[in-house]
């Protein structure tokens, strides 16, 4: 690719451009290579913009910013949306790209769904991959990337990493901060889903429309003209999220017990997971999902989908359902005590994912549901109290303890928690949490550890001082549990 190339399809005069070859993408002045195209933003830390001077002492030999932006010594690429007109000029860089790419977004349920839809191409078959939370995930290995949405040059990279591995198809998880960023796009997208939409975020997005129109460029702007809509109809927001997907003349899928095109019919528990009925192109199927939970169903459809508008064989789609492995971190057993008691570890670090969580393990209580939870640090402040409402409205105890400070007092995150959670207990320090919640179940108890699922790490501090303590919950329940048995405190 010459810089000729890349002025002609940002809409600028070719000729001048010079036809000097293209070596590579970089938004960080750090990681300018000569020849680069540099990306100048402003960020919500620094002004990118700051840093062209460097990034052309380091080669650059063209910086996308705004017409505003002084550029000398490089070709200056204008365009008021710069990182928009940096994700589609990049993408065209970086080629080949699988096939087949999906997108999901929502507040809850990202993850699962990228996850999922992975699972199910491959029991199809397919040689398929999936980047999100829990990093990028490929038939061979998953390695982890440290956000949900890398940025977009990490992104467009991994992308074409996978395709010239042979990896066809491709899930990747569409974070509201991912969208308003432009930070995971520019290559064609079959089919985008959306999950539902629930309070979390405000520190980011100004209010809950802002959150989701944030969410819906999904559909308005990213995935294909021609490409499809898969919707979880049962939500509060999936009419409005039909009616943007429809407005663009996508193909509109929906899923779930108002769903269209699969229609849950019903859903019963089963001692290791849940059998469903469902109805899909005319015909009734019912099968078991090995996994608890109305949620996991949800993301379960909804990954069903993807595969199906994407050329998937229904009855092996179906099947592959019935054989989904439980995903990292989502409802998943960390151990038995020694009292009898299991101990859970979730995700759910909104008000939404936790009342999920609780509801999916609520009708195998007999006993006691005992919830440990916190909230991070330097997050929407506003969740706080409402995760503790929504805490206590469906356990018969909840401890309060740390997720994540970052540069917060965490005692005084855990006060905010415990404004909306009458009757909780109050414990600093998550070992201590937990070791509390294990020493408290009886035989009929199940302990609910939320918030961090599949974390390695505690973040402290924030800025220079941050630092990432080791810390897993499934690993810490599990050394409680055994130091309990063993007599010891913890
Ligand atoms: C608030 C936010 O989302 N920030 C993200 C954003 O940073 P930013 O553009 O605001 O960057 P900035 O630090 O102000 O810098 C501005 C520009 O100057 C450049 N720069 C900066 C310093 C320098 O010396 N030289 C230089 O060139 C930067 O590369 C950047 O382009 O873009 C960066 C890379 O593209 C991200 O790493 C960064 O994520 C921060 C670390 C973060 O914590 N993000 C979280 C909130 C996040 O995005 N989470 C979502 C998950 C949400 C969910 O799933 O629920 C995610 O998708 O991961
Ligand atoms: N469909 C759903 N409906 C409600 N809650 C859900 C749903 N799916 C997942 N959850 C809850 O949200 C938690 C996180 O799930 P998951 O990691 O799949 O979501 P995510 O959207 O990727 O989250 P993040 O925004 O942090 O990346 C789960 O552990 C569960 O508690
Ligand atoms: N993707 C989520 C992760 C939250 C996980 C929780 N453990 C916390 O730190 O709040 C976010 O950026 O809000
Ligand atoms: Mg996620």
């Amino acid at each position: 690719m010459r810089l000729s190339d890349l002025a002609s399809a940002a809409g600028t005069d070719a000729a001048e451009a010079g036809d000097t070859a293209i070596t590579g993408f970089a938004i960080d002045n750090r990681k300018v290579a000569p020849g680069n195209v540099f990306g100048a933003f402003q960020g919500s830390v620094v002004n990118g913009e700051d840093f062209i001077p460097a990034a052309i002492s380091a080669g650059a030999i063209a910086v996308v910013a705004r017409p505003e932006a002084t550029v000398e010594g490089a070709l200056h690429i204008a365009s008021d949306t710069p990182r928009k007109l940096f994700a589609d000029l990049a993408a065209l860089y970086f080629r080949p790209t699988p096939a087949t790419v999906v997108a999901v977004t929502g507040t809850n349920g990202k993850t699962s769904c990228v996850e999922m839809t992975r699972q199910i191409w491959r029991m199809c078959g397919e040689r398929a991959a999936s980047i999100g939370t829990l990093g990028v995930t490929t038939p061979d290995e998953s390695v982890s990337t440290g956000l949900t949405t890398p940025d977009i040059v990490t992104f467009l990279g991994n992308n074409t990493g996978l395709a010239r591995e042979g990896v066809t198809h491709v899930a990747y998880e569409a974070s509201s901060h991912g969208l308003s960023q432009y930070r995971n796009e520019g290559l064609p997208v079959k089919a985008g889903a959306f999950t539902n939409l629930s309070r979390d975020h405000l520190d980011y997005h100004k209010d809950m429309e802002d959150y989701f129109a944030a969410k819906m460029r999904l559909f308005t702007e990213v995935v294909d003209a021609d490409g499809a809509a898969v919707i979880w109809a049962d939500d509060e927001w999936s009419e409005r999220a039909i009616a943007v997907a429809k407005e663009r003349g996508l193909r509109i899928f929906t899923v779930g017990e108002k769903g269209k095109d699969i229609r849950l019919t019903s859903r019963s528990a089963t001692p290791l997971g849940q059998e469903l009925t469902l109805e899909h192109d005319g015909q009734e199927r019912t099968f078991r999902l090995p996994l608890i939970g109305a949620y996991q169903v949800a993301n379960a459809l909804t990954s069903a989908g993807l595969a199906l508008v994407t050329g998937s064989d229904p009855a092996q789609v179906f099947d592959a359902v019935s054989r989904l492995q439980p995903v990292r971190g989502r409802l998943e057993r960390a151990v038995i005590s020694q009292s009898g008691a299991p101990v859970y570890i979730d995700y759910a670090h909104t008000p939404d994912a936790l009342s999920a969580a609780i509801a999916a393990l609520r009708p195998h209580v007999t006993g006691r549901l005992i919830t440990v939870f916190g909230a991070g640090g330097d997050r929407d402040q506003g969740k706080r109290a409402p995760m503790g409402a929504a805490a206590v409205e469906g356990s018969d105890l909840v401890i309060v303890t740390d997720d994540n400070p970052r540069g917060e007092d965490p005692e005084t995150i855990r006060a905010e928690v415990l404004s909306g959670a009458k009757g909780a207990r109050d414990v600093a320090g998550r070992r201590a949490a937990i070791a509390e919640a294990i020493a408290e179940a009886g035989q009929d108890d199940i302990v609910l550890v939320a918030g961090k699922g599949h974390e390695q790490g505690q973040i402290v501090g924030s800025g220079e001082n941050m630092r990432v303590l080791p810390f897993d919950d499934v690993t810490v329940a599990r050394e409680c549990a055994a130091a309990m048995a063993a007599g010891g405190d913890q």
